[in-house]
């Protein structure tokens, strides 16, 4: 009977091992499931997001004058201010957009000094002051520029300094990058000084550089001097181009979302070069020059970067923003990514613009090598471009390329003239006025979109305004599908009509939002003296 009791007191036992064994697991997943479930049902716009948004439409931009607009646009378009490089720019080009400029609004430039001056900066970048009437409020920067990369004409399905309209889009060179912003922001200050007569109260600069897409060294660089020497040391806000209205660049989110670049990654051009021995080519050695460098960029695209993606990058917060606007599958895994940030990364590092954002990336752009079909040459160099992810140093990616090519035959030497390390990230999300401002103004034009912080992947003029202020952003309000960014600096670049009328009304929107400056209070330092 003991025995009889004893063997089903074990029984018991197992049987409960074996319940808590398996139970307490399933039991710990389903709640895992819940709280996952409950996370994405309850997921809603921030409150501080929602408000931003107009109550109606009233305040943009309403007069007949936008075929106006459209036709000084168009002209703007029209002349080629091509940079190739530094020392090659097109300067009877750059000459006629001065002269376009100065007769396309006559009351920016002269007459009206008691409300702006205009002084051209390297013979043809811009300078405007717009000047407040209380001197206690700091200025804020609003940058553009006027060149445009070289075309090639062959591949263009229409002429590229035509600006022709096809009814819906505009196709030009520039029309994207960035003359919409130069030609939007010189708009919307006509009609925000002349038109509607506002009282500024807020001094306000715009730079518009002519050489952004060589270096931006005698433009914004110099634009910057300026305003130094004239004393203005810091800046509220500075906003460039960058980051746009996209849509269909987010998986799962069908709403375009207005990504505001709050950093921007670095810049390194490396080269990763060999010094061996020539020879007759019908003796070759067992390893050429060329070999040697094919095997080692081989490897770097083989073995690229570290990746980062966790609750301190700025793109876990551009998701966790992106959360209520998903599909229920995406509102799930947006809303826990402290579960799913693994695949997340994962689906991040799929794409190229995705995983521009999450890591370092590395370009091979340029090889040099040989200069006879029979001569074996002793050297070949390979240039790599890396656009380097705030979170790694300029020295911690050559530190990788040289651990990843692993032969102390190749040579990997930065480029110490043109590096620019990665930006600080500036503040963005409620407790930042200047990023709010920026919000706001975003969706009074844009209301069907929603507003989310990225860091920006390739370089702008940002680069010279940093010491001003740390609320830097990089920010165009132009729409971009995901499938139109080959024509980014590519072949048929385009804006739609319907957004250059947009563009003027959100510059419009901000210069008339930051002039009202009671309604913020100010917490500006700027982070170094220039
Ligand atoms: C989760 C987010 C998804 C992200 C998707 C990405 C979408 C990208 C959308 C818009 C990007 C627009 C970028 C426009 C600005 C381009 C600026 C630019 O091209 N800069 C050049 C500057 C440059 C040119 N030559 C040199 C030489 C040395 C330094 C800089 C430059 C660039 O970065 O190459
Ligand atoms: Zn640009
Ligand atoms: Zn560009």
């Amino acid at each position: 009977m003991l025995a009889w009791l004893t063997a089903r007191g074990t029984k018991r036992r197992r049987w409960i091992a074996c319940g808590l064994g398996v139970g307490l697991p399933v039991l710990v997943l389903l709640a895992l499931v819940l709280a996952c479930l409950i996370n994405a049902w309850s997921v809603s716009e921030p409150d501080w997001h929602y408000q931003l948004r107009p109550s109606g439409s009233g305040h943009l931009i309403n007069d007949s004058l936008f075929e106006e607009r459209l036709g000084r646009f168009q002209a703007a378009l029209r002349i080629p201010t091509i940079s190739v490089d530094a020392r090659n720019l097109n300067e009877s080009a750059l000459e006629e957009f001065k002269n376009f400029l100065q007769t396309s609004f006559p009351r920016l430039h002269g007459g009206n000094e008691d409300k702006i001056t205009c002084e051209v900066v390297s013979n043809y970048s811009f300078l405007y002051e717009i000047k407040g009437s209380d001197e206690s409020l700091t200025p804020y920067l609003l940058a553009a520029h006027l060149d445009v990369v070289p075309v090639e004409e062959d591949k263009w399905n229409y002429d590229p300094f035509e600006a022709m309209k096809d009814g819906e889009y505009i196709y030009a060179r520039g029309a994207f990058d960035d003359k919409h912003a130069v030609m939007g922001i010189l708009e919307a200050l006509d009609y925000f000084l002349f038109t509607k007569n506002e009282s500024v109260k807020r001094t306000f600069y715009v730079g518009i550089g002519h050489d952004e897409e060589v270096s931006g060294r005698q433009g914004a660089a110099k634009i910057a001097e300026v305003l130094h020497n004239r004393g203005v040391k810091t800046m509220d806000f500075v906003l460039d181009e960058g980051f746009v209205v996209l849509t269909n660049a987010l998986p799962g989110v069908q709403v375009p979302v207005a990504l505001v670049g709050v950093s921007e990654k670095g810049y390194a051009e490396v080269s990763v070069s060999v010094d061996g021995v020539s020879g007759h080519s019908s003796m070759p050695p067992k390893e050429s020059a060329i070999g040697i460098i094919s095997k080692a960029v081989s490897r770097l695209e083989a073995y690229p970067q570290p990746h980062f993606f966790d609750s301190s990058s700025v793109e876990y917060t551009t998701l966790e923003t992106a959360a209520p606007h998903s599909s229920f599958l995406y509102k799930l895994i947006y809303s826990n990514l402290w579960l799913f940030k693994n695949i997340v990364s994962n689906q991040f590092l799929e794409s190229a613009s995705t995983a521009a954002t999450v890591r370092t990336t590395t370009a091979p752009t340029l090889f040099n090598a040989g200069y006879k079909i029979n001569v074996v040459p002793s050297t070949a160099t390979a240039y790599i471009n890396h656009r380097v992810h705030p979170k790694q140093t300029i020295e911690d990616v050559l530190e990788y390329d040289r651990e990843v090519i692993g032969d102390s035959r190749v040579n990997v030497t930065l480029n110490t003239d043109t590096y620019i390390r990665p930006h600080p990230i500036s503040p963005y999300g409620p407790d930042s006025p200047q990023y709010k401002l920026l919000a706001r103004s975003i969706l009074e034009v844009f209301p069907q979109s929603f507003v989310a912080p990225g860091t920006m992947i390739a370089t702008t003029d940002t680069k010279y305004y940093l010491n001003f202020s740390k609320n830097v952003y990089r920010f165009a309000p132009t729409f971009l599908d995901i499938e139109d960014m080959p024509r980014l600096h590519g072949h048929d670049e385009r804006i739609r009509v319907e957004n250059y009328r947009e563009v003027v009304d959100f510059f419009f929107r901000l210069m008339v939002n930051a002039n009202q400056v009671n309604a913020r209070p100010l917490h500006v330092h700027a982070r170094n003296e220039l």
